[in-house]
This record gives structure tokens, C-alpha cells and sequence, in this order.
């Protein structure tokens, strides 16, 4: 009896979760599948490799998870990538596994792991954007990128609330690692007075003392009767706490911090999300097809676009855009 080699597509997600995900991972196995391939679902990231730690994905195991957040195959950080022989040993492990193509579900890092990857294991590699930060260059979105704005954007609205009752003034914290989307997008959906982003910081002490006066200004002649500041994290040298207390010394009106944390990264996709995974999804598994390799599948301006991995670390050009649209929405309250 002759045995067929069936074509082994490996897929695996890495970096934070990003809800989508799931999605993402569905569209693959079910494309791929139609394509007559085996899906190796390869778990909880780089680390699957190394621990030859896998699943084969039918389209029953991914039946019902297009609406769930996390990710099947979980996911993880892998330091073992890093290192000076992680590549090459990691390269001998996706050829134990007998591995024909792999799709990388993450963020810029996981690309970096996979140009690495790549320069020991000769088979196509495809990355698709999965990262709530929107912190890629070449696409316009990230999956999971809406859903964590509409999380923190009703946890933002809820802060309101409160500080509408209270009239206190309140930083918001929210994540995007090194990148102010998340707080512009969330910032500009819930009306907050100020977002502040480092992207738009040049001198952080002049920065902050026109920070202090806008709201003292605001304050004072009653502009508004609460006053969020969305704040994305890292954008200071200080804390959100400590921002609170000097606003509050500065201003003598209660001021209170608030740090949003992984919620942000939970949750059922919004239909944005669900809807890009699969498209790109498709996307990666025809790149695949057609023995593409060392590209991300991204999408600008609603046309499926293919960069390479050397070209999806943030770029100057995507910061640019986040100042030009922070300052048509970014309403001075001074003026
Ligand atoms: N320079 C690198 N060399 C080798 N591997 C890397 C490199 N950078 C990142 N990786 C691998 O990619 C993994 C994911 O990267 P990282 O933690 O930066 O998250 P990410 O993919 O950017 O996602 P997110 O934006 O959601 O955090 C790392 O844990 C590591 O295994
Ligand atoms: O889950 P970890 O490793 O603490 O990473 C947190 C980081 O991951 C993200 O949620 C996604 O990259 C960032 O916004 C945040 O800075």
C-alpha cells in the first residue's frame, strides 16, 4: 500500500492573545483544508516548536470559535527563540514535524522570531497581523485592534460616569505597548478632553506644564463637569497615579487614575475583527498556494496587501498618521 504526503501547513498564534485570533485561525484550517492540507496547529506559540507540542486542527476542532476571544492554540513569549541557537534549533524541530509551510498569527516581534526562523528553514513562512496595539507597519488595522478599543471604550464611558457624578478629573490608562492607538481611537470614541499619547510628546516637562494649565483653564471656567485624560501606557517618565496627584495638586480637584489592564485584551471579536481574521486568513493560505514566503498579509486601504516581514516593524510614516488625526480630534480647550 503506498502512503500519500499529505502538504503540512503549521499555524501558530504568538505575542499577546488579540480576540480574532480564533477567527483567524478558523479561516486557515478551513481554506487549508478545501486546499487538501493537514493543519498542525502548533501550541502556545514559538514554544510549540521547540516542545514539538502540537494538535492537527479539523474543521470540527474549529467549529463555533469564530465569536471567542483568546486563541485555541494559545500563545506565549518565547525567550528560547532569542537566543544566539534558538533559530536553527528551532528550524530542526518544524523539520522533525514534518512541516511543509507556517503561518504566524502575531505581532511585529513574532515577524522578527520568523525572519529569523527563516534563515534555517527554507519553506514559506506567512505572518498575518494579530496584536491589539495596531502597531504594524503596512496594514491599517490589526486583528483584535477594534474589539480592545470598544472594551475600553465602555469601561471609559462607565469612568464618565463617575466622574460626571463626582466632577472629578480621571486618568485612564490603556495599553498599546509603545504605540497611541489604542488611546486615540478610545480617546476620540468617548470624547475624552485630553489623549495623551508619547508619539505627540517632544519635551515632556513643557509637555506637562501646558497639560497642568489646560485643565486648571478647563477647570476653572467650568468647561466641562468631569475630565478624562486617555493616557497610553509608557507615554510618561510617571505613572498614571502620579499624574492624578500632581494634576490634583496643581489644580485642587480630585483627580483619580485608572489603569484598564488585560480586559482590554478579552472578549468576543467585534464583527471588524472577525471579518478582517478571515480575509486575511484566506489570504495566507492562498500566499501559501502559491509558494510565497517572509511576507505578512495586511490590508491598506481595503486591498489585501503583502509586505515583508523586514518592513512591519512601526515606521516613522504610521506615528505620523496618529499625530495628524490626535490633532484634528484633539480639541484645545484653551482656545
Ligand atoms: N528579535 C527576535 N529574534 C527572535 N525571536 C523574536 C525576536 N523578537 C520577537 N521574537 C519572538 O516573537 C515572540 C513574540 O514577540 P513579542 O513578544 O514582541 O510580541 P508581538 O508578536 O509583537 O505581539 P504583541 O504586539 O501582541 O505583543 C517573542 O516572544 C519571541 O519568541
Ligand atoms: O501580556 P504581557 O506579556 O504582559 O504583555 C503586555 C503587552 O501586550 C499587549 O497587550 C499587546 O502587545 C500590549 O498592549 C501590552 O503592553
Amino acid at each position: 500500500m503506498t502512503t500519500v504526503n499529505l502538504f503540512r501547513l503549521g499555524v501558530l498564534t504568538s505575542g499577546g492573545d488579540a480576540p480574532g485570533m480564533n477567527a483567524a485561525i478558523r479561516a486557515i484550517t478551513l481554506k487549508g483544508l478545501s486546499a487538501g492540507f493537514e493543519i498542525v496547529g502548533i501550541n502556545a506559540g514559538y514554544n510549540g516548536i521547540f516542545n514539538l507540542d502540537t494538535q492537527i486542527l479539523s474543521a470540527q476542532s474549529v467549529d463555533n470559535i469564530i465569536q471567542r476571544g483568546g486563541t485555541l492554540l494559545k500563545t506565549a513569549r518565547c525567550s528560547q527563540l532569542r537566543e544566539e541557537d534558538g533559530p536553527r534549533l528551532a528550524a530542526e524541530k518544524l523539520t522533525q514535524l514534518k512541516l511543509d509551510a507556517l503561518i504566524i498569527i502575531g505581532g511585529d516581534g513574532s515577524f522578527r522570531g520568523a525572519v529569523k526562523l527563516a534563515e534555517f528553514w527554507p519553506k514559506p513562512i506567512i505572518g498575518i497581523p494579530g496584536t491589539i496595539d495596531n502597531d504594524i507597519n503596512g496594514t491599517d488595522q490589526t486583528i483584535g485592534f477594534w474589539t480592545a478599543i470598544d472594551t475600553a471604550l465602555d469601561s471609559i464611558d462607565k469612568i464618565r460616569d463617575t466622574a460626571d457624578a463626582f466632577e472629578r478629573i480621571f486618568v485612564v490608562e490603556v495599553m498599546g505597548r509603545d504605540c497611541g492607538f489604542i488611546a486615540m481611537e478610545s480617546g476620540i470614541a468617548c470624547g475624552a478632553e485630553q489623549i495623551i499619547c508619547h508619539e505627540l510628546i517632544e519635551d515632556e516637562e513643557t509637555y506637562l506644564a501646558q497639560l497642568y494649565n489646560a485643565i486648571l483653564h478647563a477647570v476653572t471656567w467650568r468647561q466641562t463637569q468631569s475630565y478624562v485624560i486617555v493616557i497610553a501606557e509608557h507615554s510618561l517618565s510617571i505613572c498614571s497615579a502620579e499624574l492624578a496627584k500632581r494634576i490634583a495638586d496643581f489644580t485642587g480637584v480630585d483627580t483619580k487614575s485608572a489603569i484598564l489592564g488585560y480586559i482590554q485584551r478579552g472578549g468576543a471579536p467585534v464583527a471588524m475583527d472577525r471579518v478582517l481574521a478571515t480575509q486575511l486568513g484566506i489570504s495566507a493560505v492562498k500566499a501559501v498556494c502559491e509558494g510565497k514566503t517572509g511576507l505578512m498579509i495586511g490590508m491598506k486601504n481595503n486591498e489585501m496587501v503583502e509586505i515583508p516581514f523586514a518592513q512591519t516593524g512601526l515606521k516613522n510614516t504610521h506615528n505620523q498618521d496618529l499625530i495628524k488625526r490626535l490633532k484634528h480630534f484633539n480639541f484645545d480647550l484653551t482656545d
